[in-house]
């Protein structure tokens, strides 16, 4: 039977998990539901721009009750509903929390590019995802998700000797590029690293309890274009609404919210 959450405890504690495409997203938050569901109660959201891929793939695994999984359709690039205008999630997250008793409702971003983080007004702590296959220098290059997660997670370590990365090394220069916050080698097909990111989780959840997890916020996306011949822009306040292109769509939204 899973604990109940502390009586200090107004909600539960929510986590974000962000990176590139294909990182690995999806299987961690299945490896985290398979690892703890036991012991605490989780729910989960998942973000995707046009379909609830994501979503059914996690109840078609069968990690969770499929009702405790549910799918926010963006509609838009994914930092938008993960940064900018976060209602929707809010509102799946509140929704969640107000059926179950839950300790934990983790939050997937729809795969974007390196810059895109969670708003510190929708999840208490967050990881990012690189994988191996991603290339041994990515994690070099930096950014706020690789930089300042509070997690992060070098992924498909199982790959590495495929694809020609020492991952070593490669967590060794995001560890120097991190200021002494963790780092994570990870594997689906290494036991012992999915126990190590459990007990990380388990770590925050005590820490939230406790009333002392402080959300912190790793920092606005990089300017960036959303399609060829669109001018750069950023996400942080007083941005005048633009433009964005999404798959031939045009429309105009507001950042500054
Ligand atoms: N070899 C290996 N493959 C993995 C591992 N983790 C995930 N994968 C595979 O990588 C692919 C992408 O995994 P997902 O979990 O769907 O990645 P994601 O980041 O959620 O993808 P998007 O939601 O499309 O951004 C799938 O084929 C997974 O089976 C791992 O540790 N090792």
């Amino acid at each position: 039977m899973p604990e109940s959450p502390s009586p200090t405890t107004q909600r539960a504690l929510r986590i974000g998990v962000a990176g590139p495409v294909g990182t690995g997203k999806t299987s961690i938050i299945g490896a985290l539901c398979r690892t703890l569901a036991e012991r605490i109660s989780l729910a989960v959201v998942t973000n995707d721009i046009y379909t609830d891929e994501d979503a059914r793939m996690l109840r078609a695994a069968g990690v969770l009750d499929p009702d405790r999984i549910r799918a926010v359709e963006t509609g838009a690039c994914p930092h938008t509903a993960i940064r900018d205008d976060v209602t929707a999630d809010l509102t799946a997250i509140e929704e969640l929390d107000a059926t179950y008793v839950l300790d934990v409702v983790l939050v997937e971003s729809g795969g974007d590019n390196l810059t895109a983080t969670f708003s510190p007004a929708l999840v208490d702590a967050q990881l990012f995802v690189l994988d191996v296959a991603g290339g041994g220098d990515v994690a070099r290059k930096g950014g706020p998700g690789i930089t300042r997660a509070d997690l992060l997670v070098i992924n498909k370590t199982d790959l590495a000797p495929h694809v020609g990365v020492d991952a070593d090394l490669m967590v060794a220069e995001a560890s120097a590029a991190r200021d002494g916050r963790p780092v994570l080698a990870l594997s689906q097909r290494q036991p012992d690293s999915l126990a190590a990111l459990g007990d990380w989780l388990l770590d925050v959840l005590s820490t939230h309890r406790a009333g002392v997890l402080v959300p912190s916020d790793p920092g606005p996306m990089a300017p960036h274009t959303h399609g060829p011949g669109e001018p750069a822009h950023t996400h942080g306040p007083g941005e005048p609404a633009h433009t964005q292109g999404h798959g031939g769509e045009r429309h105009a939204h507001d950042h500054a919210r």
